[in-house]
């Protein structure tokens, strides 16, 4: 053995781990070794023999799976990395690539990330000529997801009474329309959404009982982290695989289940109990991650919920000193409280970055957490938000690359057909969707086929167009997927058109395709990648999460900066949470019940409970939002938590509101040399996601940012023979007289 893993689990763990066989059930408290437990069970399997080949287990991130992976590597050696472990899209996904013709996919089939599917949707919405602000695409997509994730198909979605009225008194009757209708041409493009991945598992397993059959042999043995937080089609899958053997564990908690809003079910724990009657249920309950302190005030917060399977989770840990609590003027101040923090542990603790995380409820909150970071010279990295993959140039090449492995790809195939310009306009791009529509013709068809219906001064660049794919084609076929990319950035002329952009956006982007091309490389010279086609690649991309692109490309110690939805599972030693305000946590928009404020206490409770040894609340009295200063109330939840556990000392006395740090943090700028020492505190630095906004509208008065110049406000607009000029009186550099079409302004 080569490590002796049952001297580092306790009693009931150790239970847990032996338990092999038959139905088995965790479901504890937070930081109680529950991941540890799973780890160590696939550990003790394939000790005992079995193949690695013959056991599953799903965990709820692919860096999850990851980990997992390394851990058990570390017990067993190289026979880890044949295990089939990872999200239950990305093993299902794998699956379909295998299986998809059997129920009418191609196995190339792409994958329609969310954006390619509210666009889809928004296209369906224009043509069906549907009140866009009824149906908003991410309003429609989300029912639809909804649905899938309930497995309720189209027809059942068309038939039912109960749905139908559900739409109708939200005014909102053409939901099941639309949703057929996304899903024909989903099916016509060769496309599945995230939530088909798992709904045509299921289709696939329903229909085809020796492909079920084939699978409930091949996976023995069943494990599922994060058990809380499976929908009811992911339960029906898991449910299905392990109906021979029945030889399933799941872990979890219901005191950390934050995914109701996205269909996540509880009842599946109670399910469990019902389908296997001879289920053996471990309990676990010391939490071995966070000192006394933390744990106690997040039981004082959790036993506000109703809804909870009561646990007793202790610590035998250092009883930890008190969770601060920061209390900030405005947002940016905030920003500074914290990172003033970050900065003063890290230096008297000798700790790392990598020790620390912020974490918050909305992606938007983390511009004046970046904004201070920067300040004073500390690294971070930004798990979610807009991430590589989602930057225009890198969807753009993508599509390409998309279209060329699946020429059927509606979306790719409407993306790049006139990028860069070849003389395709938009009436000829409505007169080939509405031909293909017609003929019932994928978009392909028809575009490879201009020539057919269209006079030759249309239809050649359309046709030419077609060439070039079908060129790609050909090249992806005998080369890898580097060579394969490399081709197609050039011969496409997307290189060509970024390089001879020389903003300094524009050499950005040349080097965001650099860097995919990078990274591509990076994929084929992988010397345990047996398949390096274009086609293996963008699987793999498409199943990246967020986190996953950010972990690849940040190296070197940093401060982590999530959503607490991207923090599951993970622990930090020093967790600081921000935006602990009425209306943004718990979110406004989440709380119409009684039931959807205790998800928000969940959420809360997973936020605490990531902390090993100091935990920091912060909060503003004031914030902008949309663009106006509102002020803010403290949120409820800090109130919640047992103030014996809390150090409000910044809080109250003279002058609150002010930073208490104020001082302390201008000494330090100033010590640090690398941040440049006058303009420290007030020189505006543009948010790495800065994305300009259409300015087509524009008028003199409105508030805008540049990201170079920062805030200003218009005073003037001139047109002349088409080019409009704006005047802008900026906060920190005065005036400027700035061309708007290249003046790259954010609109407040
Ligand atoms: N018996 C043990 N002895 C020492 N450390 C342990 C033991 N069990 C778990 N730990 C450690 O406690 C921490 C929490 O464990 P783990 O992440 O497995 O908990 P979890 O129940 O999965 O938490 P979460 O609910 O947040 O997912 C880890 O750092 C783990 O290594
Ligand atoms: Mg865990």
């Amino acid at each position: 053995m080569a490590l002796d893993y049952l001297s580092l689990l306790n009693p009931s763990q150790a239970a847990a781990v032996l338990q092999t066989e038959g139905p088995c059930m965790i479901i504890a408290g937070a930081g109680s070794g529950k991941t540890r437990v799973l780890t160590y069970r696939i550990a003790n399997l394939l000790e005992k023999g079995v193949d690695p080949f013959n056991i599953l287990a799903l965990t709820f991130t692919n860096k999850a799976a990851k980990e997992m992976r390394a851990r058990v590597e570390k017990v067993v050696g190289p026979a880890a990395r044949s295990l089939w472990m990872g999200t239950f899209h990305s093993v299902f996904a794998k699956i379909l690539r295998s299986e998809a013709d059997k129920i009418g996919y191609p196995r190339s089939f792409t994958i329609y990330d969310t954006q390619d599917s509210k666009t889809l949707i928004g296209q369906i919405v224009k043509e069906l000529e549907l009140d866009d602000k009824l149906y908003k695409p991410s309003l429609v997509l989300g029912r639809i997801s909804a649905a899938k994730n309930k497995l309720i198909s189209v027809n059942q979605y068309l038939s039912d009474a109960a749905i139908k009225a559900d739409d109708e008194a939200a005014l909102r009757p053409k939901i099941g329309v639309l949703y057929q209708q996304y899903q024909q041409r989903c099916f016509k493009a060769g496309a599945m959404d995230f939530d088909d991945l798992l709904f045509n598992t299921n289709v696939l397993f329903k229909e085809h009982t020796d492909v079920l059959n084939k699978y409930q042999n091949m996976f023995r043995f069943v494990m599922v982290d994060e058990y809380q937080d499976t929908n009811y089609s992911q339960y029906l899958i898991t449910r299905k695989l392990a109906a021979k053997e029945r030889n399933i564990c799941v872990v979890g908690d219901d005191a950390q289940s934050i995914y109701a809003f996205r269909g996540a079910d509880i009842t599946n724990i109670l399910n469990f109990e019902k389908d296997y009657p001879e289920l053996q249920v471990f309990k676990l309950e010391q939490n071995y991650r966070s000192t006394k302190n933390i744990v106690w005030a997040a039981n004082s917060v959790i036993k506000n919920n109703q809804a909870q399977l009561r646990k007793d989770v202790y610590s035998e840990n250092e009883e930890g000193t008190l969770i601060e609590v920061l209390k900030a003027a405005s947002d940016n101040e905030e920003g500074k409280l914290v990172a003033n923090s970050i900065y003063e542990d890290k230096m008297n603790g000798h700790l790392s970055y990598d020790n620390f995380a912020i974490l918050y409820r909305t992606n938007a909150q983390s511009r004046a957490m970046e904004e201070a970071l920067r300040k004073l010279n500390i690294r971070y990295k930004i798990v979610g938000g807009l991430s590589f993959y989602q930057r225009k140039e890198i969807k753009d090449l993508v599509a390409y690359l998309r279209l060329t492995v699946n020429q059927n790809d509606e979306q790719a195939l409407r993306r790049v057909i006139n990028y860069p310009k070849r003389g395709i306009g938009d009436t000829t791009i409505s007169k080939l969707i509405t031909t293909a529509d017609e003929h019932n013709h994928s978009l392909w068809e028809v575009v490879a086929n201009a020539d057919q219906f269209m006079p030759a001064r249309v239809a050649n660049p359309v046709v030419g167009f077609a060439e070039k794919i079908k060129s790609y084609l050909v090249v992806a076929a005998k080369e890898d997927a580097f060579e394969a990319a490399k081709f197609i950035a050039k011969n496409s002329g997307m290189l060509e058109e970024l390089y001879a952009d020389k903003s300094i956006e524009g050499l950005s982007r040349y080097e965001n395709i650099q860097e995919l091309l990078n990274g591509i490389k990076e994929y084929v010279d992988d010397p345990e990648r047996e398949d390096k086609s274009l086609g293996a690649f963008l699987q793999d991309i498409a199943l990246v999460t967020d986190s996953d692109v950010k972990d690849a490309q940040q190296d070197g110690e940093a401060v982590t900066l999530m959503t607490i939805h991207s923090a599951k599972g993970l622990e930090f030693r020093n967790v600081y949470i921000v935006g602990l305000e009425e209306n943004l946590f718990p979110s406004q928009m989440m709380i119409t019940s009684r039931a959807d404020l205790e998800e928000e206490r969940r959420l809360f409770y997973v936020a605490i409970t990531r902390a090993e040894k100091k935990l920091t609340l912060s909060y503003a009295t004031s914030r902008y939002q949309w663009g106006n200063l509102r002020s803010c109330e403290k949120s409820r939840f800090l109130d919640e938590i047992d103030p014996q556990y809390v150090n409000f000392k910044f809080a109250a006395g003279p002058g609150a509101g002010e930073s208490p740090f104020q001082h302390v943090f201008e000494r330090r700028s100033n010590l640090i040399p690398t941040a440049p020492r006058k303009t420290a505190a007030t020189k505006y630095v543009a948010p790495a996601d800065f994305t300009p906004s259409d300015t087509s509208q524009l008028r003199s008065g409105q508030r805008v940012e540049h990201a170079k110049f920062g805030f200003g406000v218009v005073s003037q607009l001139e047109t002349q023979q088409g080019t409009t000029k704006a005047t802008i009186l900026f906060e920190e550099v005065g005036e400027k007289v700035l061309l708007l079409s290249f003046a790259k302004l954010r609109v407040h």
